[in-house]
């Protein structure tokens, strides 16, 4: 997978590089190249932010600089690319959207900063029939998108194949099966007065299972019952509903 960000704070991508994305980098499971918005600015000033029409506070990033910008990118790499545009006006980006995405060949991120991108510069995208997708990490308002690139990127990466030691980690994730993950436990066995759960040292593995699967049940009933009521009809066996 390639994946491009476009930013006026490249630095701010730096953790992109680090840990477990990183490698990924290393193993050449991920190519990322991260460029800075001012390259195609051609005033003095490197203006990318003009006052907003119709009044208001703040700037808005002009559309030419992210025209130019855009364009240049896309035509490094012959790949199709979703554009990604997190903004807090966009539709949710949850586990469901990381999944879709790490299919895709080509990632391409345009961060936004004061009061975001002149809304014409996606219409202009959309219109040459390229994929655009408008995303919310969620439901609060950042500084800039490039909080919302890293959270995205890690997302989606940790789901390729190759990239997490053990690929079983990503399929027992929360949200993999619409429930959110149970409590973890590891050694010792007591810390400070507080004994990990004796069915979690029976071996018996079928009993560990149906344990797990209900403190999912009651986690997610408890904190997002949302969820619960999201999930598919076929979703919960007899065992469940007995829980
Ligand atoms: N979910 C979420 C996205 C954002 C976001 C995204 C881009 C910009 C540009 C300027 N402010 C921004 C905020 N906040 N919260």
């Amino acid at each position: 997978m390639r994946i491009d960000v476009i930013t006026i704070f490249p630095g701010y991508l730096a953790p992109l590089r680090e840990a477990l994305l990183g490698r990924a980098i290393s193993a050449g499971l991920v190519d990322l190249a991260v460029h800075d918005l001012r390259t195609w600015t051609r005033d003095v000033h490197q203006a990318v932010d003009d006052a907003p029409y119709g009044g208001g506070p703040g700037m808005v990033m002009r559309p030419q600089v992210w025209g130019e910008a855009l364009d240049a990118v896309l035509a490094l790499d012959e790949r199709p690319a979703r554009i990604v545009v997190p903004t807090p006006a966009g539709r949710p980006f949850t586990q469901a959207t990381a999944q879709a995405w790490s299919g895709d060949e080509r990632l391409l991120f345009t961060c936004g900063r004061y009061e975001g991108i002149d809304q014409r510069v996606v219409d202009d995208a959309r219109r040459r029939d390229l994929t655009v997708d408008e995303v919310s990490i969620g439901d609060y308002v950042l500084v800039g998108g490039e909080v919302a690139v890293l959270v995205m990127v890690e997302a989606v990466v940790r789901l390729l194949p190759g990239v997490l030691g053990n690929p079983a980690s990503a399929e027992q994730d929360s949200f993999s099966d619409g429930l959110l993950e149970g409590p973890a436990f590891t050694r010792p066995e007591v810390w400070r007065g507080l004994a990990v759960p004796d069915v979690l040292r029976s071996g018996n593995h079928a009993k560990i299972a149906r344990w797990r699967r209900d403190r999912a049940l009651e986690r997610t009933a408890e904190r997002r019952p949302d969820l619960l009521a999201a999930l598919p009809e076929d979703a919960l066996d007899d065992a469940d509903r007995a829980f």
